[in-house]
Formats: C-alpha cells, sequence, structure tokens
C-alpha cells in the first residue's frame, strides 16, 4: 500500500514512524522531534555552564562595565552572538565574524572585548601585534598567541579553543611603517599581518608543549579575534576620497567627517592588507570619550575610579571626597590630555600621591574633601590644614631645628 504521508524530514511514512504530526503542509515524525530538541537541548548547554550569548543580554552585561560606545556594543554583541551560533550549531560554512574596532586609544576597546569574553565565560587574552614577528623570526611568535590562550584556558584546549584574542595595535602593521626596533630583524608589517593570515582563519596549533617533548592539537578556527588600533590619520584618507568623490566634492552633507565611516579601500591605503582585511568582516568605529562620559568612568560604571579611590581611603580611615567642580575639573583635564579615559587615573594618581602617602598619619574618621581649586593646583590643599608642618619633611626638620634654636637662645 503507498503511504499517504511521510515525514517531511527523514521520510518515514505512517507504516514505520512512531508517530507523524502534521503540520501545514508538512509532517514530522516522534524520533525527529526527539532529535531536534536534542540539538537544542545540546546548543543550550554549549552555552559554558549557563552563560549567555544572547546578544541583548550581552550588551546588558557589557553596559555595567563600559560607557557609551553604543554602536559598537551592538555590533560586538551581534557578531560574538553569531560567532557562537556557527560554533555551537556546527554551522561552519557560515563565514567567521572577527571583528575590526578601530578608535582612538583609552576609549575602550579592549574593555569592551575583556567584558565580552567574562560574558560568554571564555578565556580572553590580548596580544600586542607590534611584539610578534614572522614564524621563525627572533621575538614573539604567531603561535604564541595561541600558546597565551591556552594558558588563559588553564590548560583545557577544548575552551581554549572557544576564546577570544584581541590583536592590539594592529594598524602598526600598516605596510608603509615598517617600525623597526632594535635587535630585531628586518621584519616588515606587512610580512606580520600575512602570517597572521592563517591563525585567523583557522589553523592547527602546537600548545603547551612539555620538556617531554608532548603537546596538543588546538585549532584556532573557533578563536573570535578582534583586531583593535586608533588608525590616527585614517580619518583624513576617508575624507580625502569623500572629497574626490561626485557626491562629496562640496556637499554640505559630507562636512562633518565624524559622521563617515571607512571603507575598505580606505583602509588599504592605510596599509593595511586586502587578505587580511578580508578577514574582518565586521567593522566598527568608536569615538573618543566626552567629558560627560568621562564624568561616568570616575562615577558610574563597574570598577568607578571615584569609589574605587574612596575605598583605598576608607581601608586607612580616611572619608575621602570629591566636589562636583572637582569631578567636573577632572573630566576636563583628561579630555584634553588624548589617553581617553586613562587620563583619569593619571590626574587622580598625581592629584592623590601625597594624600596616599600621608594618609595613615591622619586621624582616623578624617573628612578629605577634593575641591575644583585642588585639581587646578594637582595638589590636595586641606592636607596641609590637617597636617601641619608634618606634611613635609623638609619643614618639619626646619622646625625642629628653630625650636632648638629658641630653646637655646632662652637657655
Ligand atoms: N568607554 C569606557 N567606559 C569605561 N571605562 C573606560 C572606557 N574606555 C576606557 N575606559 C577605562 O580606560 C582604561 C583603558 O581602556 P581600554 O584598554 O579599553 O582602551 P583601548 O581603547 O583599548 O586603548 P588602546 O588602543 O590604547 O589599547 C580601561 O581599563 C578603563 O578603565
Ligand atoms: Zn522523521
Amino acid at each position: 500500500m503507498k503511504p499517504l504521508c511521510v515525514c517531511s524530514f527523514c521520510g518515514a511514512s505512517e507504516f514505520t514512524a512512531d508517530v507523524l504530526l502534521a503540520g501545514t503542509g508538512a509532517y514530522i515524525c516522534g524520533t525527529c522531534v526527539t532529535s531536534a530538541a536534542q540539538s537544542i537541548a545540546d546548543a543550550e548547554l554549549a552555552r559554558y555552564g549557563g552563560s549567555t550569548t544572547d546578544p541583548t543580554a550581552l550588551a546588558a552585561h557589557v553596559d555595567r562595565w563600559v560607557i557609551g560606545q553604543e554602536r559598537t556594543k551592538r555590533v560586538l554583541s551581534v557578531a560574538v552572538h553569531n560567532h557562537y551560533k556557527r560554533i555551537n550549531k556546527a554551522a561552519h560554512n557560515l563565514q567567521k565574524s572577527n571583528v575590526l574596532l578601530i578608535g582612538p586609544t583609552g576609549c575602550g576597546k579592549t574593555l569592551l572585548a575583556r567584558s565580552l569574553a567574562e560574558a560568554l565565560q571564555v578565556p580572553f587574552v590580548v596580544a600586542d601585534v607590534t611584539g610578534l614577528t614572522q614564524a621563525g623570526y627572533a621575538g614573539e611568535d604567531v603561535d604564541s598567541v595561541a600558546e597565551m590562550l591556552f594558558r588563559a584556558a588553564d590548560g583545557d584546549v577544548a575552551l581554549a579553543a572557544r576564546g577570544i584574542v584581541v590583536l592590539d595595535e594592529i594598524d602598526k602593521l600598516a605596510r608603509r611603517s615598517v617600525g623597526l626596533t632594535r635587535g630585531s630583524l628586518d621584519v616588515s608589517g606587512e610580512a606580520v599581518q600575512q602570517s597572521l593570515l592563517k591563525m585567523v582563519e583557522g589553523t592547527q596549533v602546537r600548545v603547551g608543549v612539555t620538556p617531554q617533548g608532548r603537546s596538543h592539537e588546538m585549532s584556532t578556527a573557533d578563536v573570535l579575534f578582534i583586531a583593535s588600533g586608533a588608525f590616527s590619520d585614517l580619518a583624513e584618507i576617508t575624507r580625502d576620497r569623500v572629497r574626490r568623490s561626485p557626491l562629496g566634492f562640496g556637499s554640505p552633507l559630507v562636512v562633518a567627517d565624524e559622521g563617515v565611516d571607512p571603507e575598505f579601500e580606505d583602509l588599504v591605503e592605510f596599509g593595511m592588507l586586502p587578505e587580511f582585511l578580508g578577514r574582518f568582516p565586521v567593522v566598527s568605529r568608536l569615538a573618543a570619550l566626552d567629558v560627560p562620559q568621562l564624568r561616568r568612568v570616575l562615577l558610574d560604571v563597574e570598577h568607578a575610579l571615584v569609589p574605587e579611590y574612596r575605598t583605598l581611603f576608607a581601608l586607612d580611615g580616611i572619608d575621602l571626597r570629591f566636589t562636583d567642580a572637582a569631578i567636573d575639573r577632572i573630566a576636563t583635564q583628561a579630555a584634553t590630555l588624548g589617553t581617553g579615559a586613562r587620563a583619569l587615573r593619571r590626574i587622580l594618581e598625581d592629584l592623590l600621591t601625597d594624600a596616599m602617602f600621608h594618609a595613615t598619619r591622619l586621624p582616623r574618621g578624617t573628612s578629605l574633601t577634593v575641591t575644583g581649586a585642588d585639581v587646578e593646583a594637582g595638589r590636595v590643599g586641606q592636607l596641609d590644614d590637617l597636617l601641619g608642618d608634618r606634611a613635609d619633611p623638609q619643614k618639619a626638620a626646619e622646625e625642629a631645628m628653630r625650636a632648638r634654636f629658641r630653646r637655646r637662645a632662652s637657655g
């Protein structure tokens, strides 16, 4: 007898299948339902011990750590989601979504990548590519990147193979910048770009070589690479291209170069190899943090600097406070220094070094307030009042001498 219904997935008929469920224009058998459910469960399990790859959940986690950069947060969350979808569902025909981040120093490129890795609970390493040389040359070998991941994963090869690597200062590998350091062999940035190609795409690497010569094989095919760099004069290249273009010439629409994203050809002109760029299909640009954003890095983000310093002082029994004007001055100064949020810590360290030096000599419970004027002066003025002449060893010595002299004069 000819079957009337067959499973649309495996072809089992009403005679051979355990159950046949009818949908609109299709059937599915019990066996296929079970195996589909299993695949879904497997994918869930593969989400590393309960961590998530859901883009909105990833972005929410990153939000706690990174101020601003909203567009890049989205782009990265989606890229990461797709990347792990590709691994978990073994859909290896999907293109690997390595990411290129372009943005000034201290704007959160590495922090973004790190907080994503944390949300995913995968190992994370930052490799400064200017320290890499072509395989076989002096210096750190390209394979060492895989070795770093292996160590970050505590020797778990399977986990290491799903990790995230930031290739920092990638712009220093531009074709025109040879950038030789003393003692290194003649290895141009272009050659290093070449030598990174295979690893970025996926290759077998030996890691964890023991003195006995034993080692593990690790594939880099499922490692997510995030290349990052400042590409400082890329904006000029982009602007020139836009000016040359028929639409761009004299057009008021493209005058604001902040809004123009670099194209593939701009990056090639900058000195990146087309083959290299081809392996980084996702590109996102980040802007420098502005003053209100720098304020938030000081005050309200996970590991914000002001609460961190307050804790440091509290351990010595000092209640450290900042006036609003002080916060404003710090953020404004930082914005002019050109090192992004990194400048904030520099300013705070300079400002508070003396206070930290003397903190243990102040009575417990002392309240110390940093004002806007203090930030201008680079020193906490109230400290002098609190310490009196103890603040300055030179002054203290002079004072002691004067006291002796007075005694002698009166005696
Ligand atoms: N958007 C941000 N939100 C919160 N903190 C930030 C942000 N950007 C930078 N920071 C702070 O500055 C430090 C340096 O930032 P990060 O390492 O991410 O810079 P980067 O953009 O990778 O710079 P580089 O190109 O020099 O590596 C971070 O540890 C963090 O404390
Ligand atoms: Zn079936």
